[in-house]
C-alpha cells in the first residue's frame, strides 16, 4: 500500500521524493475518492489559506475529517500542522476551514514573516531513540507555525527555545544544555497524537529521513503497512536520487 500526499499546493513533490528515497510510492490526493486507495496521508507545507481554499473547492474537508476519524496514520508538516490542529490563530480575516483532530492550539506564523525563516539543530530524543542517528535533526522553518498548547494526549517530540522577543536560538542544541537559563520560554514543534504526527517545519527538504521513517514505522504499526511498497519502488529509487531538492 502506498502513502498519500496531499497534493493540492506546496511541498508535495519534496515528500513525495523523501519517500522515494525510503523505497515507498507517495500518490498524489487531490480528490476526496482518491483517499479510499490509500491508508495513511501526508499533509505538506505550503501556505494554510490556500490549501484550505483549494481543500474546499475540491470538497475535501469531509473526507479528510473522515480519514482522521477512522485513525487512519495522517502526518502533517507546517501548513499540513495547522490543518490538522484543533484551533489556530493568527489566521486570516475571515479564518480558514481546518480538518482537527489534534488537540492542539497552533500560532499560524508564529516566528514571524518569511524573511524570518530559519534553519535549527533540534533536540528529537524519541526521534533518534526509534531511528538511530544524531540527537538532533536540522529542521527547516519556513514561515512556520508553532504549537503553543496541548491536550493530554498528546506528546510533545521536539521544542525550541524562543527568547521573549521570539528571535529564536538557531542552535539550541549547543546552548545551555542543561537547565537552561536564558529566556527559558520553548515552544513546541514536533508532537504525536495516537496516529497523528505533527512538525512545524519540514523534513522533507533535508536528507535525514528520519521523520519519513518513523511515520512509515507508524503506518506499519496500524497494520496495513507501507513496507510492501519498499519492494515494489526499492529499485527504481536507487537511480532517481538526483531528482532532490534537498539541503544537505
Ligand atoms: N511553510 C509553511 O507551510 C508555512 C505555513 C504558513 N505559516 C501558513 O499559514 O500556512
Amino acid at each position: 500500500m502506498a502513502v498519500g500526499v496531499l497534493a493540492l499546493q506546496g511541498s508535495f513533490n519534496e515528500h513525495i521524493a523523501a519517500l522515494r528515497r525510503l523505497g515507498v510510492k507517495g500518490v498524489e490526493i487531490r480528490k476526496p475518492e482518491q483517499l479510499q486507495s490509500v491508508t495513511s496521508l501526508i499533509i505538506p507545507g505550503g501556505e494554510s489559506t490556500t490549501m484550505a481554499k483549494l481543500a474546499e473547492y475540491h470538497n475535501l474537508f469531509p473526507a479528510l475529517r473522515e480519514f482522521v476519524k477512522m485513525g487512519k496514520p495522517v502526518w502533517g508538516t507546517c501548513a499540513g500542522l495547522i490543518f490538522l490542529a484543533d484551533k489556530a490563530t493568527g489566521q486570516k480575516s475571515g479564518g480558514q476551514e481546518l480538518i482537527g483532530g489534534l488537540d492542539c492550539t497552533v500560532h499560524r506564523n508564529f516566528f514571524g514573516s518569511q524573511i524570518q525563516s530559519f534553519e535549527a539543530d533540534l533536540p528529537v530524543p524519541q526521534i533518534a531513540d526509534k531511528e538511530g542517528g544524531p540527537p538532533t535533526f536540522r529542521a527547516v522553518f519556513i514561515r512556520a507555525p508553532a504549537i503553543l498548547e496541548v491536550g493530554p494526549e498528546v506528546v510533545v517530540l521536539a521544542e525550541i527555545p524562543v527568547s521573549s522577543n521570539k528571535a529564536v536560538d538557531p542552535n539550541p542544541a549547543l546552548e545551555n544544555t542543561e537547565g537552561s537559563t536564558g529566556s527559558g520560554e520553548k515552544v513546541i514543534v514536533a508532537v504525536k497524537q495516537g496516529n497523528l504526527l505533527a512538525t512545524a517545519f519540514h523534513p522533507e527538504l533535508t536528507a535525514d529521513t528520519r521523520w519519513h521513517s518513523y511515520f512509515l514505522k507508524m503506518v506499519d504499526e496500524v497494520g496495513e503497512g507501507a513496507s510492501s511498497s519498499i519492494c515494489a519502488v526499492g529499485g527504481e529509487f536507487q537511480k532517481s536520487r538526483t531528482d532532490l531538492p534537498v539541503y544537505q
